[in-house]
């Protein structure tokens, strides 16, 4: 692909409400948004997904830049890239830094689909036109405004309800809250709140008939989530300990879960995120696509990816509207009755709205090829 430039635009967006997990809460989001240029005129685009703190995983926006500026573009430049296949493989001897890596792969992606016409989902090979949706509810103040909110979001089609728990917000809130919604497909996200000796309160959780228990124990874990899945019918699910293919491989042979939130930035990209995909599919692990508070370029990105076929169950990819009041693509991502329409345009299929941009756009630098 014959690249021009690169343009990094550093944004900063304020989400309609703070959103809280085991971890702390969050309302201002800054990120970037990658911008890759070709020779006739297409732009591929991609998005950071690493927050301000380093507290979901190590990267901070600040080391994704430091990593994208100083080893990622350089290796970039260096590299002829007829598909954003090799990006991955070209990246590979970077350490980690999965988050800046998936914020270049993700636009090289996108002008690859552009360039070939197809779009995005097609590129990976993903067929669904529509895609299931569900919701990822933070910590509220109390049960009852928890109990409201889910109403709420059962109200608009959501297809499963994610609630966020953490030690002392858990086993009686759900108790509660199963009384309320006894028939909706709820599961529970504690975001590494838990150790091996919280397994018997953890087992409390079995009867009730939750879809899953997302990421109990610690953030790099895979063998003590072997132990609690062993004695908990709840399938457990993992989100932070999964970096790649071969974490996927290594959590697989254990036994550590029976379901993986596949997160695009979390594993370095599109590419790796397929190969887990594939993997799982042909393990019989179910997949789903979790999300990171994305603006609407990652928010594309997730969707174009849950079209590929072992992701059976619904994501976080709720609707822009649940997020911001105003998103930077046009048109914004829409959920009806639980459901996104996956785009027919080339690429990720929504235009950028580009006086959104200017408005959340702090600086922008220019990169030449
Ligand atoms: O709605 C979303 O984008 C996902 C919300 C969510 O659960 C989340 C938000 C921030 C950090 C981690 C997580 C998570 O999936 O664990
Ligand atoms: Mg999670």
């Amino acid at each position: 692909m014959p690249i021009k430039q690169l343009k990094i635009h550093k944004l900063n967006m304020r989400l309609k409400d703070p959103f809280t997990t085991s971890f702390g809460t969050f309302q201002d989001k800054e990120f970037f948004i990658t911008e890759l240029i070709d020779e006739d005129g297409n732009r591929g685009y991609g998005e950071s997904v690493a927050f301000s703190s380093p507290w979901y995983s190590e990267e901070t926006v600040k080391t994704n830049l430091h990593v994208m500026e100083d080893f990622l573009i350089p290796i970039l430049k260096d590299n002829q890239i007829n598909h954003p296949e090799q990006v991955s493989d070209l990246f590979h001897p970077i350490k980690r830094n999965n988050m800046a890596k998936s914020a270049l792969e993700g636009a090289v992606w996108d002008l690859y689909a552009k360039r070939e016409k197809l779009t995005l989902a097609a590129a990976l090979g993903g067929e669904r036109k529509q895609i299931d949706v569900g919701i990822s509810i933070g910590i509220q103040p109390t049960v009852d405004d928890l109990i409201q909110t889910i109403q709420h979001f059962v109200d608009a089609g959501y297809k499963r309800i994610k609630i966020k728990i953490k030690p002392g917000w858990d086993v009686e809130v759900l108790r509660e809250v199963r009384k309320h919604f006894p028939d909706t497909p709820i599961m529970a996200d504690a975001n590494s709140a838990y150790t091996i000796d919280d397994i018997e309160h953890l087992q409390k959780l079995d009867d009730l008939n939750l879809m899953m228990i997302e990421q109990p124990l610690e953030h790099d874990d895979i063998v003590d989530h072997a132990k609690l899945q062993a004695v908990m019918k709840t399938p457990i699910c993992l989100d932070e300990s999964i970096h790649s293919l071969e974490d996927t491989r290594k959590a697989y042979e254990l036994g550590s879960c029976k379901i993986i939130n596949i997160k695009i930035g979390r594993v370095g990209g599109l590419t790796e995120a397929k190969r887990i995909h594939d993997f799982c599919m042909d393990k019989g692990i179910d997949v789903w696509c979790g999300g990171m508070l994305e603006a609407g370029v990652g928010r594309a990105h997730n969707v174009a990816l849950t079209t590929l076929a072992q992701f059976v169950l619904p994501g976080d990819t709720a609707g822009s509207s649940r997020y911001w009041e105003r998103d930077i693509i046009k048109p914004e991502v829409v959920v009806e009755n639980g459901l996104i329409n996956v785009p027919d345009q080339p690429g990720i299929g929504y235009d950028i709205d580009e006086e959104a941009m200017d408005e959340f756009t702090e600086w922008t630098r220019v990169y030449h090829f």
